[in-house]
């Protein structure tokens, strides 16, 4: 039987301020699949998850994500196409800061009407939904979701992000080193989630991480240095 790609990538080249970043010859990732994505620091990590999200221009013979050409639909519906089916946990987290964790996690389903209708599939309401996910973040207290998103600590604001990633049932989840401000038990609580979400959702997730202890979470492990042959002539390192 074929497989179906939720990302499939031949020849990409990203520059950054004149720098190729990322020469990526060939990078397929199956719909379903688990990946942890790990390398060594200015390996290219984020820069490829913010291509595969259709955040950055990029140069490339195939730029297919979750069946649609990349290269080939304006970028205004690349945007939709990123507020309806993809959920991101950025690096920087972009919290709203005067919003509270709560009104923060419900943005996307403000954002995408999608989003919206997948969770009152199977949610009473959004809101409702926003409690479920963070109860199994294990957010001890409730009224803390009342707080601004600024008056928490950064591994409270980290799982706020992934709820926010998670909510609407996105096909392609994509983590950008969600737990680097947690401890092992957090840490623990993150990926289990994050890997049972995609599996009850069928959602493709690709995990940047530098912890080693999460790579039996996923189905696959996948290192910068064998994809991204930019790396070799990485100054940095
Ligand atoms: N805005 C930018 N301006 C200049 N260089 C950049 C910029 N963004 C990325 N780079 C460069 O691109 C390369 C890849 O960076 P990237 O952040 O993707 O690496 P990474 O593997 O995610 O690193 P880390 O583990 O430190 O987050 C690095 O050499 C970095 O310095």
């Amino acid at each position: 039987m074929n497989k179906t790609l939720a990302v499939d990538i031949k020849d990409l080249q990203v520059k950054i301020k004149e720098r190729t970043c990322l020469d990526i010859p060939s990078l397929e990732i199956e719909e379903g699949e688990t990946v942890v994505l790990f390398g060594e620091n200015g390996a290219g990590k984020t820069t490829l998850l913010k291509a595969l999200s259709g955040l950055i221009p990029v140069k490339a013979s195939c730029l297919e994500i979750l069946g649609q050409d990349f290269l080939s639909i304006p970028q205004k519906k690349i945007d939709q196409l990123r507020a309806d089916y993809i959920g991101y946990v950025f690096q920087n987290l972009y919290l709203i800061p005067y919003l509270t964790a709560l009104e923060n996690i419900l943005l996307p389903c403000g954002f995408s009407r999608k989003k919206k209708e997948n969770v009152l599939k199977s949610s009473i309401s959004a809101e409702y939904e926003a409690y479920m996910l963070m109860a199994r973040l294990k957010f001890e207290d409730p009224l803390r979701l009342r707080h601004k998103a600024d008056q928490l600590s950064k591994g409270l604001q980290q799982r706020v992000a992934v709820a926010r990633a998670l909510i609407g049932g996105p096909k392609l989840i994509l983590a950008d080193e969600p737990t680097s401000a947690m401890g092992s038990y957090s840490k623990k609580i993150v990926y289990k989630l994050l890997i049972e979400y995609a599996k009850e959702h069928g959602s493709t997730l690709i995990c940047i991480t530098h912890n080693k202890e999460a790579d039996r979470y996923f189905d696959r492990q996948v290192n910068m240095k064998d994809i991204n042959k930019s790396a070799e002539s990485n100054p940095l390192w």
